[in-house]
């Protein structure tokens, strides 16, 4: 869950949303504000403090508009480690991947208070603010999306899939037309939720799944306002959206689905524990981790098509790689879903892996947070820096993956980038240092995702099945923008979307 801090991002909406009185308070409160901003100033030992021009805000929109561009100008002008005023509050950015490892490992800067907040804020999550043993056992639950659990996960994608596609394999030749969006959205939110939570049996199933969807785009949708602390009341009809994803998804909810994973099922026995069963915040926990789980694969899935779709060649070696890992298990494409790749032969296939990684590497623009709990000194390779109680730091890696000295031509995409004679590549430089860290789309030390295997298996084997039975073409071939909006907070969507047709293999 990329717990992004929000609140840095001017909003021209508000305006409409408070109205003249509304309006009066937040200028005195901002007059307010920009009288505690301009007092702060840099104290020795602490990095280059950067507030602009603007007050509260500070650097938001220059960085919102251009983040990467502004940033390695921001990186030229002060170095590597700075602070930033963003939305009314100091954030310290480190930008050199030696550094990384000293921020990681400081008890004093802290995840869990960082992400506390925002669960409040997005999915009306209390308690973990008060109770660090519900957090703990919440922690412990993520070992089931891993090992020998994550075979179990695995081949109930592949089921899902199955389900997903068996019906147009079954059918004539013709080509559909769809947008990428709408049809990553569709196909990785109903493989995703029927893998974590289970199958509903009933007849409905297909509209129960697609108004889920529906309500958990609406949702999802406001997501950045929600992180920023605007009031739900403020969103339209956000708070009623919300309330009924949550209640599709209390223990009574989900008792009628079937084949729930063992993930959702600790996770439900853990806050029966401590929740009453009736307790709605038992949804609240669910919906957020199904955010988790869908919120960066479906950009994730998005921009893998896309640029494979512009990239016959590119799509030419993974067919090719694919078509010899299917002959060498002695797999048939029959008709029907027939086939069957265990973990390990999934892995195997070098070209996928490093296609998503370079998906990854291009398009993650999370930024890694932690909350400065007290006045500290980080004490880095090449310099001390001072830190100030109740600041934020963050890592950001987009920096790292767009370092032309790391990554040659930094801005293409080369499908190969992380593979070398025929086998993963995982040795970096900088420096001619080699890099501990090179790829972070998953975060770091205590805050990375534990559903990064899991995220891994099912785009894999979602390509997998496209590659195999399917020809697909794109129809407007025309570049797209990465949409800042979510900017820290993930994998972020497209500005537009295109057209692509898909047909089964003859
Ligand atoms: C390509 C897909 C994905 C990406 C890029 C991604 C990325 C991330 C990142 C960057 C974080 C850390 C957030 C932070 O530091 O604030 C995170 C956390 C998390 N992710 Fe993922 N994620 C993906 C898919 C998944 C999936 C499939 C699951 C399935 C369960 C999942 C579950 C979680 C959870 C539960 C957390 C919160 C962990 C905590 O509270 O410590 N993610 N993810």
């Amino acid at each position: 869950m990329s717990a992004g801090m929000g609140g840095f991002w001017p909003e021209p909406w508000l305006t409409r949303s408070l109205g003249y009185p509304g309006l009066a308070l937040a200028a005195a409160l901002l007059l307010l504000v920009l009288c505690l901003n301009a007092r702060r100033t840099r104290r020795p030992g602490e990095p280059p403090l950067i507030k602009g021009w603007l007050p509260y805000f500070g650097q938001a929109l220059k960085l919102q508009k251009d983040p990467l561009g502004f940033m390695t100008s921001l990186q030229k002008q002060y170095g590597d480690i700075f602070t930033l005023l963003l939305g009314g509050k100091y954030i310290t950015f480190i930008l050199d991947p030696f550094h990384y490892t000293s921020v990681a490992k400081n008890q004093k800067l802290s995840f869990q208070i960082f992400t506390n907040k925002f669960l409040k804020r997005v999915f009306s999550i209390k308690k973990m603010l008060t109770d660090s043993d519900l957090i703990d056992e919440i922690h412990s639950t993520y070992q089931f999306l891993q090992g020998k659990h994550l075979d179990i996960l695995m081949e109930s994608t592949m089921q899902n899939l199955k389900q997903v596609f068996e019906p147009q394999l079954l059918k004539t030749t013709s080509w559909s037309t769809e947008y990428l969006l709408p049809f990553c959205n569709s196909v990785i939110f109903e493989m995703t939720f029927t893998t974590i939570y289970g199958n509903i049996l009933a007849d409905d199933k297909k509209i129960f799944i697609t108004e889920l969807k529906d309500d958990f785009l609406k949702f999802d949708e406001k997501f950045t306002r929600l992180a920023s602390g605007i009031p739900i009341e403020l969103l339209g009809n956000i708070k009623s959206v919300r309330t009924k994803l949550i209640k599709d998804l209390t223990t009574e909810s989900l008792a009628k689905l079937q084949g729930m994973s063992e993930v959702v099922q600790r996770r439900n026995d853990i806050l029966e524990k401590y929740y009453t069963p009736k307790d709605t915040e038992i949804g609240a926990h669910h919906l957020g981790l199904l955010w988790a789980s869908v919120t960066n694969t479906v950009p994730t899935m998005f921009w893998a098509m896309y640029y494979l779709l512009r990239n016959p060649k590119a799509m030419a070696v993974l067919r090719d790689e694919i078509d010899h890992l299917l002959q060498s298990t002695g797999q048939k494409k029959g008709p029907g879903f027939s086939i069957y790749l265990t973990r390990e032969q999934l892995d195997s296939l070098v070209y996928l892996e490093s296609t998503i990684l370079e998906v990854l590497r291009l398009c993650s623009f999370s930024g890694i947070f932690r909350f400065v709990q007290e006045d500290l000194t980080l004490h880095l390779e090449s310099q001390d820096c001072c830190l100030r109680k109740g600041d934020f730091v963050v890592i950001f890696p987009p920096i790292l993956h767009h370092d032309p000295e790391i990554f040659e031509a930094p801005d293409e995409f080369r499908f190969d980038r992380f593979t070398e004679n025929g086998k993963k590549k995982t040795t970096f430089f900088k420096r001619g240092k080699k890099l501990k860290y090179y790829h972070l789309p998953f975060g770091l030390g205590v805050s990375k995702c534990p559903g990064r295997f899991l995220a891994m298996v099912e785009i894999k084997q979602l390509l997998v099945v496209l590659l195999t039975y399917f020809d697909l073409e794109i129809i407007d071939n025309k570049p797209l923008e990465l949409n800042y909006s979510r900017f820290l907070f993930g994998i972020p969507y497209p500005d537009s979307d295109v057209l692509f047709r898909y047909k089964i293999k003859s």
